[in-house]
């Protein structure tokens, strides 16, 4: 059986409070994003549950997501050991949720393999428990998200007439390391109506909190956040923890010059 787990993006991102838990209450809302990892799932007769990774320089380790999602379902229902091929090509440490998205595949593919009947609501669930991105990533249709990221709400967001430049620049952030720098600050305004302002409008209003922090640490990130701007992007911001940005714009650019900042995708129709 083969998926192609795909990324996503935030449009915005509110971090409101930090929790006693050490988690943090945010709101943003989720979109889909074409860029994709090749998942390949097979049935073993027998041995362990094992795993390669072809693609991007990712090590393969015991806690990689795909792994957890296999143990957390194997530990509750009867499956046979599997082997998982992972062909990566989302760029990690990136706010693009790869790792989350590889994980909810994962629990979508066994699922349907070993006939196991989980709803999309217990599929949720379990994805809940390896990451507050996960989630998102069963039903992957644009999402309202608040509590800790894993309270969806769908909204009706349709970008398809717009393309997206992602740039990647060489800074690898950790999750862990850019909630502790951020600073909880309630909302203004509901994100679910900011997004129905015309995308031209959304640079006043549309805010990702984590950027003030990281933009100070890493001055490379704010450069092509700008870089996306003086190119023409319509709207422009860093995906959830980054350090990828994207850059919306109503028509097909060339932005190959961007290279020396970061890798720089080809102009992607959403
Ligand atoms: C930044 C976002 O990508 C925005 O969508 C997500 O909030 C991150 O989600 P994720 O990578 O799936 O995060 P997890 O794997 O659950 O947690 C990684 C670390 O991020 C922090 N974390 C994560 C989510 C959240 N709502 N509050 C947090 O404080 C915690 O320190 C946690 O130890
Ligand atoms: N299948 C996987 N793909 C990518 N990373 C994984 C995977 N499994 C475990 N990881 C670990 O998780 C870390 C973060 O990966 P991931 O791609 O989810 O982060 P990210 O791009 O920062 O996304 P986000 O913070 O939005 O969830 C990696 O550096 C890696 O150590």
């Amino acid at each position: 059986m083969i998926s192609f787990a795909n990324a996503k993006i935030n449009l915005g991102l509110h971090i409101t409070r930090k929790r006693e838990d050490g988690y943090h209450e945010l709101e943003t809302i989720f979109y889909p994003f074409p860029l994709y990892d090749i998942l390949e799932l097979s049935r073993k007769e027998e041995g362990d549950t094992t795993m390669e990774i072809t693609g991007m320089d990712l090590e393969l380790a015991d806690d990689n997501l795909c792994f957890k999602a296999y143990r957390l379902l194997a530990a509750k229902y009867s499956l046979s050991p599997v082997h998982i091929h992972l062909h990566k090509q989302i760029p990690f440490g990136a706010g693009l949720g790869g790792g989350s998205s590889d994980a909810a595949f994962v629990l979508k593919m066994l699922n349907e393999e070993f006939a196991l009947g989980l709803s999309v609501e217990q599929l949720e669930a379990e994805a809940a428990t390896l990451g507050a991105d996960c989630p998102f990533f069963v039903q992957n249709t644009p999402m309202y998200a608040t509590g800790i990221g894993t309270d969806l709400r769908p909204i009706d967001l349709d970008l398809s007439d717009y393309y997206m430049v992602l740039v990647k620049p060489d800074v690898h952030v950790s999750t862990a390391e850019a909630y502790r720098q951020v600073r909880p600050q309630a909302a203004e305004h509901d994100l679910r109506e900011l997004v129905s302002l015309p995308v031209q409008d959304w640079k006043f209003y549309i805010k990702n909190n984590f950027e003030e922090g990281l933009f100070e640490q890493y001055p490379q990130i704010r450069e092509v956040k700008l870089a996306l701007y003086e190119a023409g992007a319509l709207y422009a911001s860093m995906s959830g923890s980054g350090s990828a940005v994207y850059g919306i714009f109503d028509e097909e650019v060339d932005l190959s010059e961007l290279s020396s900042m970061g890798e720089v995708s080809h102009p992607l129709k959403l």
